[in-house]
């Protein structure tokens, strides 16, 4: 693990790193706020999964999460959406597909199978890594993200409810076999085998009658995505027809960025606080 930067705020510790990721066999950033509490305890974890372009950076410089983590005691960590760099064809190509745009599943079709397995990095090994190097609760995590990366917060957290104690998500993609950027990424990284998608869309897990587990929605009403790729209402009526636990709050006027983020952070960073702050 390579320290790549530091700074302090909120009388934490804002940390970004390199590592050699086994699971993607490939260089991956991350970053960790570790809260003033932690230099007396350790402190449970919210992870923070980020939406299609981002690196570990975006969440950490715009969305002011850390002022509610350090209220709370705790610690904050956000990683990069895909390897990078790879000289795989066509990696660079699109904002939707390969860099940036790892949709947190394990590939099955080559040659993204080598190294796109945000799956496991973000149920496993990124966990692993952060339990043993840093002063926090073993097991005690959290998880929430915005867009592919409120996708990714919703399916891995309803399919690993052993691994997560509570799950939210600003503006997901609740619906990616049903829309451009998923059946893209789907076809891309699994192949033409729709049964293999079901697994990675949060309405098809409910569907499957997924073990309840109460999820948390912001949705901004201006959200250039709304309609085309995000698609809510979708959500609201399997957790309706499912009885499935579902929070969903809609906001008139606000838009897919990080303003949106910020304007509601802290009662994400609140509402994780109850589960992982339980005994
Ligand atoms: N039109 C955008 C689409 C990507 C986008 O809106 N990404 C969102 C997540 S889906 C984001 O968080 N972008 C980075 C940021 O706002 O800091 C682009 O081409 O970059």
């Amino acid at each position: 693990m390579q320290l790549s930067s530091q700074h302090t705020l909120h009388d934490g510790q804002l940390s970004f790193y390199r590592h050699e990721s086994t699971v993607n066999q490939a260089s991956m950033g991350f970053a960790i706020y570790l809260p003033p509490q932690s230099t007396s305890k350790p402190v449970p974890v919210l992870y923070f999964l980020s939406g299609l372009t981002c690196t570990e950076e975006n969440f950490m410089i715009k969305s002011g999460a850390q002022r509610f983590a350090a209220k709370h005691g705790i610690a904050l960590v956000s990683m990069d959406t895909s390897p990078r760099n790879l000289g795989l064809p066509g990696e660079d190509d699109s904002y939707d597909f390969g860099s940036g745009a790892g949709f947190y599943l394990n590939a099955s079709k080559e040659p993204w199978s080598r190294h796109y397995r945000m799956e496991d990095y973000v149920v496993k090994e990124l966990p692993g890594l952060i339990e043993e190097h840093f002063p926090v609760q073993p097991g005690n995590r959290s998880v929430f993200g915005h867009s592919m990366g409120g996708h990714g917060a919703l399916t891995l957290a309803l399919k690993n409810q052993d691994k997560f104690r509570s799950v939210s998500a600003f503006s997901p993609i609740t619906a990616p076999t049903q829309n451009e950027w998923g059946i893209k990424a789907f076809t891309g990284y699994l192949g033409d085998d729709r049964t293999l998608w079901r697994q990675y869309d949060t309405v098809e897990l409910i569907k499957s009658g997924v073990a309840p587990m109460p999820l948390l929605v912001d949705q901004g009403l201006a959200d250039e995505f709304l309609t085309e790729y995000l698609q809510p209402e979708k959500l609201l009526e399997v957790c309706e027809q499912h009885k499935h636990p579902l929070t969903m709050r809609q906001h008139a006027g606000y838009d897919h960025s990080y303003y949106f983020i910020s304007s509601f952070i802290e009662d994400h960073i609140s509402y994780h606080a109850g589960y992982l702050h339980q005994d």
